[in-house]
């Protein structure tokens, strides 16, 4: 078979395989198309003279450099039928691309800064995840993430607010600049998370240092570890990393546009996943950073050599990592064997 061959076939086997996905920002998938008519929509003047020039400003040099422009974008969304409109968009997705089930972050304090309040996004957030379950299939958790260049009393109270939509929350996280905000700022709030029964999760070692994600596993309790790239510089880290399993959700195209990476050949994915730790694929933003979940995948064929068994392994992490209950994983993961046999490519004797 012919590399072109094989590499098509593995992209087939990627968008043919049930996947989860397990770091995306739901701010992060408003699409230019969707930012320019809700500008109109809501009479927003937006610094830019068309849908293709607001593309053309999606260049970044680092993490700041994006999360300006994101914030920015994210003032578009002013109603309850503009946050159905931009979760039923992604649903739509992950409907098209495979995804069966996904744990979306949300920012509550980019709006809630901004007086749009959780009445307002909360519920339009409900109408598309209850529509996308039946209509689609796709299963949905829900991540509150709290802004860490704000104080940690911010974050107190915007978890208070969150009190009448506990039960659509499964986890809290943690997002925006890392560097100079480590996880240690926010020890009380996720205390008080998990004592609320969330799940935890956090950035770090995205940007900055594996110091990082030590903070994030020993003060914060966190169950997985957002990114968490540059864990590679820390031997112990790794191994503590793969002797507990933690996982980390890599997000290779989001590397690359922030320059965490300079060429998608120096990703450390693969070098990741051989070394025994439990990472999967993510697209983080994917308006922004040029592609969702299968795009991503498809980065890492074409530029890592990703092998049948790599990609079935980063899949099965995905499942795995997730905070689905034990028998659904268990369902998934048989399923994906089944159609891995399916499907196989490298055929074995
Ligand atoms: N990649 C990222 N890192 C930190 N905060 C974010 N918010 C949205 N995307 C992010
Ligand atoms: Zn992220």
């Amino acid at each position: 078979m012919s590399t072109d061959t094989k590499m098509s076939k593995l992209k087939q086997l990627i968008q043919q395989l049930p996947k989860a996905e397990l770091h995306l920002h739901i701010e992060g998938t408003l699409e230019p198309e969707l930012m320019w008519r809700l500008a109109q929509k809501h009479n927003i003047t937006l610094p830019f003279a068309s849908v293709e020039a607001i593309q053309d400003a999606y260049q970044f040099n680092n993490l700041q450099s994006f999360l300006d422009l994101y914030y920015q974008g994210a003032d578009v969304l002013r109603d309850e039928d503009d946050f159905f409109e931009l979760m039923w968009a992604y649903l739509g997705k992950c409907h098209e691309q495979n995804i069966v089930h996904t744990e979306i972050m949300f920012d509550p304090q980019t709006h809630t800064q901004r007086g749009i309040t959780y009445d307002v996004f909360m519920p339009g957030f409900a109408r598309a995840i209850d529509k996308a379950k039946t209509e689609l299939g796709v299963s949905v958790y829900l991540i509150l993430s709290f802004l860490r260049h704000l104080s940690e009393d911010n974050a107190i109270e915007t978890l208070q607010q969150a009190q009448p939509y506990y039960s659509m929350i499964t986890a809290v996280g943690l997002d925006s600049a890392e560097l100079h905000n480590p996880p240690s700022k926010f020890q009380g709030v996720f205390a008080q998370a998990a004592l609320l029964g969330f799940k935890l999760v956090a950035h770090a070692g995205e940007e900055g240092p594996p110091e990082y994600v030590w903070e994030a596993i020993n003060l914060l309790k966190v169950d997985r570890v957002d990114h968490g790239v540059r864990s590679i510089e820390d031997p112990k880290l790794m191994a503590y990393l793969k002797q507990h399993q933690v996982p980390l959700t890599v997000c290779p195209l989001s590397n690359l546009k922030l320059c965490v990476i300079d060429d998608m050949r120096e990703h450390n994915i693969v070098e990741l996943l051989n070394d025994g730790l439990r990472v999967m694929v993510n697209s983080d933003d994917p308006s922004y950073f040029g592609g969702y979940l299968n795009e991503n995948f498809y980065a890492l064929v074409d530029k890592l050599d990703l092998t049948e068994e790599d990609t079935v392994a980063l899949i099965s992490n995905s499942i795995s990592a997730s905070f689905l209950p034990d028998n659904d994983k268990q369902e998934w993961l048989t399923r994906i064997q089944q159609l891995t046999q399916t499907l196989r490519i490298t055929k074995h004797a």
